[in-house]
């Protein structure tokens, strides 16, 4: 066999180089371990180029603009399209990983790029190479875009979340299917950069996972900015006029939505395709997703000494960058652990907080930010429980923060534990108010305790006191 032939071999291979799998990838070489990344697109992943970085750069200055516009005395800044689109630029590095390829050969995590594939319990190919994994083989392969099959949808070549984030073509008009986090985020960029947008939603509500008052207060602010919001709606097909010309939804009815393009933001579909899942015996659920345990242990395998993991979007758990690191790093030091025969330390080997419930945020103008679980998942687990809302201007800062500031707050209370176990926050700038929220649902911190926990006056913060004083504190 020439060397050419030889497998090469690693202690633990990663396929996917996304936020994910470089967080695997990072915790296990820590650990002593000689690792090897496998991608076959950009190292990064979906999220650092055409999700969380092109979309939050993109958010962030309409935000500030109209940020500055609210606070009596200030000018007011004006939004400049091409800046806002240079800045994106700059955000995704306009599609060079070299920055991330040069944080891999830093730490000394050894780069394969193609497309990983398994053949066997702890073998696997990448593009036709053998590479052997001595101790284990992490997934992080992440999802990509679900297009449903909707009559001439394909055929009319809709931009996904890839072609929004990264286009410098502002269409005269954008229809957007689907009213969830990516509809509502992107939908807010391109009618602030000059599209009118349509979106067309079939469940009754914007942002349903999230509590009721939040979507409605997102539905009626993309309302004021102009967007034609029509939820309880069906798309039954699509059809295009020639490769580049107009697209044409039409919805249950008879109605129909005219758009020179048509994005598609209605779920993801995990990316196990190919990837010889079935030569190993991994379980999958009904969902697709892979299968794991509460430790990231893929299900199901024939060998079953543990030496395969799923981590971030591939299994399903929370499609959100932060718990997918969360679960790669106490997937690292499992793997780590392992290796080295030590018992693993229960404490950061298995990210038992994602079911609690994960934070998120919802970037649009108001923010979404919520921690727990909401009123419905609440009573859906039989819980006893106590919801408290109340509206944002009760904290002294709002007001400071803009003239009239409008907003809500909700916290769930678990009643018999006397701990907090949700809350959603809706209005400008509440994104950083959720972490008090998710150290409380974390650390089980009873609400009497939570008390005296006092926020800084004159703050937004001033918000969790409001919401204990009206539970009855
Ligand atoms: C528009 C948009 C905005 C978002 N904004 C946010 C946000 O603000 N905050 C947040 O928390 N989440 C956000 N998300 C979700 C977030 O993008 C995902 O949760 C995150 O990218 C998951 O990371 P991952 O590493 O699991 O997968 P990915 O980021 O999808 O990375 C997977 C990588 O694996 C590679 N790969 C796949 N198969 C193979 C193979 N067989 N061989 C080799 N390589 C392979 C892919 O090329 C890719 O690079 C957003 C999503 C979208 C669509
Ligand atoms: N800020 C963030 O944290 C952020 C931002 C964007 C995306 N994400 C993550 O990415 C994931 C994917 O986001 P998403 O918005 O694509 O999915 P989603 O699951 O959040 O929303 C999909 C929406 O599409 C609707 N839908 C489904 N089929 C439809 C159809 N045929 N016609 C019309 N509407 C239809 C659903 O009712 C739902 O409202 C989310 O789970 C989210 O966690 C996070």
């Amino acid at each position: 066999m020439s060397s050419e032939q030889q497998p090469l071999e690693f202690d633990v291979v990663v396929i996917g180089a996304g936020p994910v799998g470089e967080n695997a990838a990072d915790r296990a070489h820590k650990a002593g371990l000689t690792v090897a990344i496998v991608e076959k697109h950009l190292v990064g992943g979906e999220c650092s180029f055409y999700a969380c970085s092109p979309s939050k750069a993109l958010l962030r200055p309409i935000h500030a603009t109209r940020a500055s516009q609210r606070v009596q005395g200030s000018e007011g800044a004006h939004l400049d399209a091409q800046g806002v689109l240079d800045r994106r630029d700059a955000w995704i590095n306009k599609l060079d990983d070299s920055g991330q390829v040069g944080w891999l050969d830093h730490v000394g995590i050894t780069l394969l790029r193609g497309e990983g594939v398994l053949t066997g319990t702890r073998t696997l190919e990448v593009d036709g190479r053998e590479v052997v994994a001595r101790q284990a083989v992490i997934l992080a392969t992440g999802t990509t875009p679900a297009i449903p099959p909707i009559p001439g949808l394909r055929d009319a070549k809709p931009w996904t979340n890839r072609e929004a984030t990264t286009t410098r073509r502002i269409p005269e008009r954008l229809a957007v299917l689907g009213g969830g986090v990516v509809a509502c985020e992107l939908a807010q960029v391109f009618q602030a950069l000059g599209s009118a947008v349509t979106i067309v939603e079939q469940a009754p509500g914007l942002l349903g996972r999230n509590e009721e008052f939040a979507g409605t207060a997102v539905k009626e602010a993309l309302e004021r900015d102009g967007v034609d919001v029509r939820t309880d709606t069906k798309a039954v097909e699509v059809s295009r006029l020639g490769p580049t010309g107009e697209v044409t939804v039409h919805l249950e009815g008879g109605a129909t939505v005219v758009a020179d393009e048509l994005l598609v933001a209605v779920g993801r579909t995990p990316a196990t395709k190919g990837l010889g899942l079935e030569a190993v015996g991994a379980e999958l659920t009904d969902a697709g997703y892979v299968s794991v345990t509460d430790q990231m242990e893929v299900k199901g395998l024939d060998d079953q000494s543990p030496w395969l993991y799923a981590v971030g979007d591939v299994n399903g758990l929370a499609l959100l960058t932060h718990m997918g690191k969360y679960q790669a790093r106490a997937c690292g030091d499992l793997v780590g652990a392992r290796a080295a025969h030590r018992e693993p330390e229960p404490g950061k080997t298995t990210p038992w907080a994602g079911d609690l419930g994960s934070p998120q945020v919802v970037f649009t103008d108001p923010e979404v930010a919520a921690a727990g679980l909401t009123e419905a998942q609440a009573r859906e687990r039989g819980l006893n429980i106590r919801v408290v809302d109340l509206p944002m201007d009760k904290a002294s800062g709002s007001g400071l923060q803009a003239e009239g500031y409008q907003g809500q707050a909700r916290i769930v209370v678990d009643e018999d534990a006397g701990v907090l176990v949700g809350a959603t926050f809706v209005g400008q700038d509440v994104a950083d108010l959720i972490h008090p929220a998710t150290i409380a649902i974390v650390g089980k911190i009873p609400l009497t305790t939570l008390w005296h926990a006092v926020p800084s006056y004159p703050t937004m913060s001033e918000i969790w006191l409001r919401l204990l004083e009206e539970y009855g504190l």
